[in-house]
C-alpha cells in the first residue's frame, strides 16, 4: 500500500487545461507540440512524487476547437517518448474505444507498459464528437448508448489479449532449443458483436501484469462501465457535496459489481487558482479569465454540445432551452451544465465564461487550497487528484513550491514513491493473469 493518503495525477495537456492558456505569457505558445515543455512538466511532477501524468484526447477538430487542440500530440507516442525519460511516474493516455482496434491497442500499450517497466495506464474513452466518424471513413458517429456497448467487448478483448501469455511463458532456454511453454500461451477467440479477435497478442505481461484503466464517462452508463472496468476515475469534482456523494455512488456502483470498494480509486479534477494572499488569488483569476473574448467562450461552450453554434442566441437572456442537444456528446458535462444555468438563473454569457474558467473549491492562498484538500480527503469526497492548472506555468510550479510542502508537513502526502509499477503506487494489487489464477484452484 502506498503512503501517501493523497495521490496526484497531472493532467499534461500543452499549455494548460484553460482553452487559451497559449497566450499566457508563462508557457511556450506552441507548448502543446514542445517535447520540452511535455518533459520539463512531467519531471517536476516526478520530482514531486507524483503518481501519474495524464494525456486527454480528442479524434475531430475544426476552426472553432480549443486553439491547442489543432495541433498536439498523439497520447501514446508522447507517453512513449516519456517512458524512458522517467523511472518512477505513472503514463496514462486517452484512446477511444469507439474508433480504434482492440488488437492495436493492446499491442500499443502493452509495449508503453514494458517499456516503462509497468507504468502505463488507459484512459477509456467513447468520443464524445460526431465529426469523429469522418475522420475514421465511418458513415455515422455511434450513439451514446452504443458507444459504450462497442466499448464494452473492445475492453473485454483488450484485456482479454493482454492475458495471452502467463508471466513464465517465455523461458527462453538456448540450451535445449526452447523459446516458449505453449502450454502458456492463450488464444481469446472472441466473437462478439462487434469484434471478432482470436489472439494472442504479440507481446507478454509486464511488471505490473496489465495497464490499468481509467474512465471519465459520467453518465448512467459510463458510471456503470467504470464501476465494472475500472481501476481509476476521472470527475469533474464541483462543490464538496457533489464530489463525496459521486465517490460514495462509484464505489457502491464497485460494489454491486463484484469488486472491493478499495479497487476503484476516484480522482476529481482539481484545478487551483493559488496564490499568497486573497488579493493575489483574485488578480490571477481575472488575468486567467480575461484571456478569453465572449466569442471564444461562445465556441468552447458549444464543443461540449458537439459544436452546437450558441452565436444565434441573446447573449444576455437567460441560457437557452437545448431539449437533447448535448445528449449523444459529452452527456453528462452537458446535462450539468444545463442543471447549474437554470438552477442558479444564469444567462448565456455569464455560463460561457464560467464554463472557460469556473471558480471551483480550490480557489484560495496555498495553505487554504492545501486544507481544502485534506477536507476532500477526510470527508470521502476522493482518493487523489487530477491537477490540471488553467496554466501549466507558474500555477503549476507554485502548487509543487507552496501547496505540497504543506501537506507533507500535514502527514498528507510523500514525496518517495510506494511501488516501481503504477498499480502498485496506486495501492491496486498486481494483475493476476486469468489462466494462471485457473491453474492454481
Ligand atoms: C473529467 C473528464 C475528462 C474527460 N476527458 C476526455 C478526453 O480526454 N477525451 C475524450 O474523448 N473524452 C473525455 N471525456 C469525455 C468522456 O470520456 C465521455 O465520452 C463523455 O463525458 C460522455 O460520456 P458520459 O456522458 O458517460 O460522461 C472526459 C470527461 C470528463 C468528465
Amino acid at each position: 500500500m502506498t503512503s501517501k493518503k493523497v495521490q496526484f495525477g497531472v493532467m499534461l495537456h500543452g499549455p494548460g487545461g484553460h482553452m487559451n492558456a497559449w497566450r499566457s505569457a508563462d508557457v511556450p505558445s506552441d507548448a502543446s507540440t514542445n517535447f520540452e515543455h511535455y518533459l520539463s512538466v512531467t519531471k517536476r511532477a516526478e520530482d514531486a512524487g507524483f503518481s501519474f501524468v495524464f494525456v486527454a484526447d480528442g479524434l475531430y477538430i475544426n476552426e472553432k476547437s480549443i486553439p491547442h487542440f489543432l495541433s498536439r500530440f498523439e497520447p501514446l507516442t508522447i507517453l512513449a517518448a516519456l517512458a524512458p525519460m522517467t523511472s518512477r511516474i505513472g503514463l496514462v493516455g486517452t484512446i477511444s474505444t469507439s474508433y480504434s482496434e482492440p488488437f492495436t491497442i493492446a499491442r500499443q500499450l502493452a509495449s508503453i507498459d514494458k517499456i516503462s517497466g509497468g507504468r502505463a495506464g488507459w484512459n477509456v474513452v467513447t468520443s464524445p464528437l460526431e465529426g469523429s466518424a469522418d475522420n475514421f471513413s465511418k458513415d455515422k458517429h455511434p450513439d451514446h448508448s452504443l458507444r459504450y456497448d462497442i466499448a464494452e467487448e473492445h475492453i473485454e478483448v483488450v484485456q482479454g489479449l493482454w492475458d495471452s501469455w502467463e508471466d513464465d511463458a517465455f523461458v527462453r532456454d538456448a540450451e535445449n532449443n526452447r523459446y516458449f511453454d505453449k502450454e502458456k500461451m492463450h488464444e481469446l477467440n472472441y466473437k462478439g458483436e462487434f469484434f471478432q479477435v482470436k489472439g494472442p497478442l504479440n507481446i507478454d505481461r509486464s511488471e505490473q501484469g496489465q495497464p490499468i484503466i481509467f474512465q471519465a464517462g459520467a453518465s448512467k452508463k459510463g458510471s456503470a462501465f467504470a464501476a465494472k472496468h475500472a481501476d481509476a476515475v476521472f470527475t469533474n469534482g464541483g462543490t464538496l457535496e457533489q464530489a463525496k456523494e459521486a465517490y460514495k455512488d462509484m464505489k457502491q456502483k464497485a460494489v454491486e459489481a463484484g469488486r472491493g470498494a478499495d479497487e476503484i480509486k476516484v480522482f476529481p479534477v482539481l484545478s487551483p487558482i493559488i496564490g499568497k494572499s486573497r488579493e493575489e488569488v483574485r488578480e490571477r483569476y481575472e488575468e486567467i479569465k480575461n484571456l478569453v473574448t465572449v466569442e471564444e467562450a461562445l465556441a468552447y461552450l458549444g464543443r461540449y454540445f458537439d459544436h452546437h453554434d450558441f452565436t444565434q442566441y441573446d447573449l444576455d437572456a437567460p441560457f437557452p432551452e437545448l431539449g437533447d442537444v448535448g445528449k449523444n456528446s459529452f452527456q453528462s458535462t452537458t446535462d450539468e451544465i444545463k442543471r447549474r444555468a437554470k438552477e442558479e438563473n444564469l444567462t448565456l454569457r455569464e455560463t460561457a465564461l464560467q464554463e472557460t474558467t469556473r471558480e471551483t473549491p480550490f480557489m484560495g492562498t496555498y495553505e487554504e487550497v492545501a486544507e481544502t484538500i485534506i477536507t476532500w480527503i477526510d470527508e470521502g469526497a476522493a482518493d487523489g487528484f487530477v491537477l490540471t492548472p488553467h496554466v501549466l506555468g507558474e500555477l503549476y510550479n507554485d502548487f509543487l513550491d507552496e501547496v505540497i510542502p504543506h501537506l507533507v508537513e500535514k502527514g498528507y502526502y510523500d514525496t518517495s514513491y510506494a511501488s516501481d509499477t503504477l498499480r502498485g503506487e496506486l495501492g491496486l494489487k498486481f494483475k493476476e493473469n486469468r489462466y494462471a489464477q485457473k491453474t492454481r484452484v
